[in-house]
């Protein structure tokens, strides 16, 4: 079969799916998405921390029918994972995350969305049906901006808050600075700030979503440096729903996130966007999983490319993951319809990866069928 303007025929293999977003996008926007900081150390490290662990596979056990979904802070993860927040998605596709917020909820995948949308996170809400959906905070500068948009997302059905914090400041990534590329100075993430009454009232005159000047408001508030563990009664003091932390790594930081009450944490090195060098988030995993003891939720990010990933997240302690760049590939090929298929593919190989580590349901998977290489 050839390719044509109606039907693509989609790879699938990610890294031919990666190829072909390549040839489909801009230099600018591929490389944002396919790059990490520094030397990319721990980009490469996440995906090859899965290859130091196998999957020791049990046979004879009836797979017939399978049920390969996890239930977290009562919400439903089908095929246990969900799509992770991703900025300015409007770069990869016209579309963005409206497109990828349907594909979610085509397939029934819980859809995280990113503060910096390129679409407001109530125009993303109503593109996802009653597919779950999580609200996922850069606790900005301006406190009483952040709690508006805690307020809007409990308004618009969003069912828990993802507070990220790896990111006191951008990452150093010197791919984006030698294409001299940066979407947050064009505008793209702007979304969620040019529909908040509080960011409004901050400004007095008409904004635009290109006006540098709004562009630099917008810019100088995202991310607060200053934020320390204390802060976080302010937003428990303020909001009924579960809040999460994405971006621990550390395990004394799992013991803190205990005390101060968080719902939920999720080990994740942003992709190894953020501190290059840092360890991978499957390599953070189990000294994480001793200390949280099953008293809340853990996620995993960072790495996730296939089914038999997700069986190896959940065997060394993790109870769901998040899908990131391979969902932003299929985004950037084909729109709406190529993260339909790459949920697609996905959602099968998570199946056929269970029925052959030889378990019926996901909840029975464990350490028990995992070892590290020699
Ligand atoms: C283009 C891009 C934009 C991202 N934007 C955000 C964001 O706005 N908020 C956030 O918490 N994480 C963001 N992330 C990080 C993802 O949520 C996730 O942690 C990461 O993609 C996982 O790594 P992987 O995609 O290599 O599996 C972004 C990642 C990419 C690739
Ligand atoms: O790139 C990122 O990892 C990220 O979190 C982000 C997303 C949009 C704009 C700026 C940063």
């Amino acid at each position: 079969m050839t390719n044509s303007i109606l039907k693509i025929d989609y790879p699938h293999s990610i890294q031919l799916l990666e190829q072909m977003a390549s040839e489909s996008i801009e230099k600018g926007p591929f490389t944002y998405v396919n790059s990490g900081s520094g030397a990319e150390s721990t980009l490469r490290a996440n995906v090859s921390a899965f290859e130091d662990w196998h999957i020791v596979p049990r046979v004879l056990n009836d797979v017939s029918k399978r049920d390969a979904s996890t239930q977290i802070l009562g919400t439903t993860f089908p095929s246990s994972f969900a799509i992770a927040p991703v900025g300015v998605q409007s770069i990869f596709h016209p579309d963005g995350e409206l497109a990828s917020a349907r594909a979610a909820a085509h397939h029934d995948v819980p859809f995280i969305a990113s503060t910096l949308s390129s679409y407001s996170l109530e125009e993303v809400a109503a593109n996802l049906g009653n597919t779950p959906r999580w609200f996922q905070l850069y606790w900005s500068k301006d406190v009483e901006l952040a709690l508006s948009m805690v307020k809007r997302a409990e308004e618009a059905g969003y069912s828990a808050i993802v507070i990220t914090v790896d990111t006191a400041l951008l990452g150093n990534r010197e791919r984006d600075l030698t294409n001299g590329y940066s979407p947050l100075k064009l505008g793209k993430g702007s979304a969620n700030y040019l529909h908040d009454p509080v960011f409004l009232s901050r400004l007095g005159s008409n904004p635009s979503s290109d006006d540098p000047d709004v562009i630099g408001k917008i810019v100088d508030v995202i991310f607060n440096p200053s934020l320390t563990w204390d802060d976080l009664r302010t937003i428990k003091n303020h909001t009924n729903l579960p809040v999460l932390l994405k971006g621990v790594l550390h395990e004394e930081d799992a013991r803190k996130a205990l005390h101060y009450g968080v719902d939920g944490v999720i080990v994740s090195n942003h992709g190894g966007r953020q501190l290059d060098g840092c360890i991978s988030s499957l390599e953070a995993l189990p000294s994480i999983a001793e200390v949280i003891q099953g008293k809340v939720p853990i996620l995993l990010d960072s790495g996730i490319r296939r089914g038999s990933d997700v069986i190896k997240a959940k065997a060394l302690g993790a109870n769901a993951v998040l899908l990131g760049r391979p969902f932003v590939y299929g985004l950037a090929v084909g729109g709406e319809q190529g993260v339909r298929h790459v949920l697609k593919d996905f959602i099968h190989d998570i199946d056929v990866s269970l029925a052959l580590t030889g378990f019926s349901s996901m909840i029975q998977v464990d350490q028990s069928i995992i070892r590290k290489k020699n």
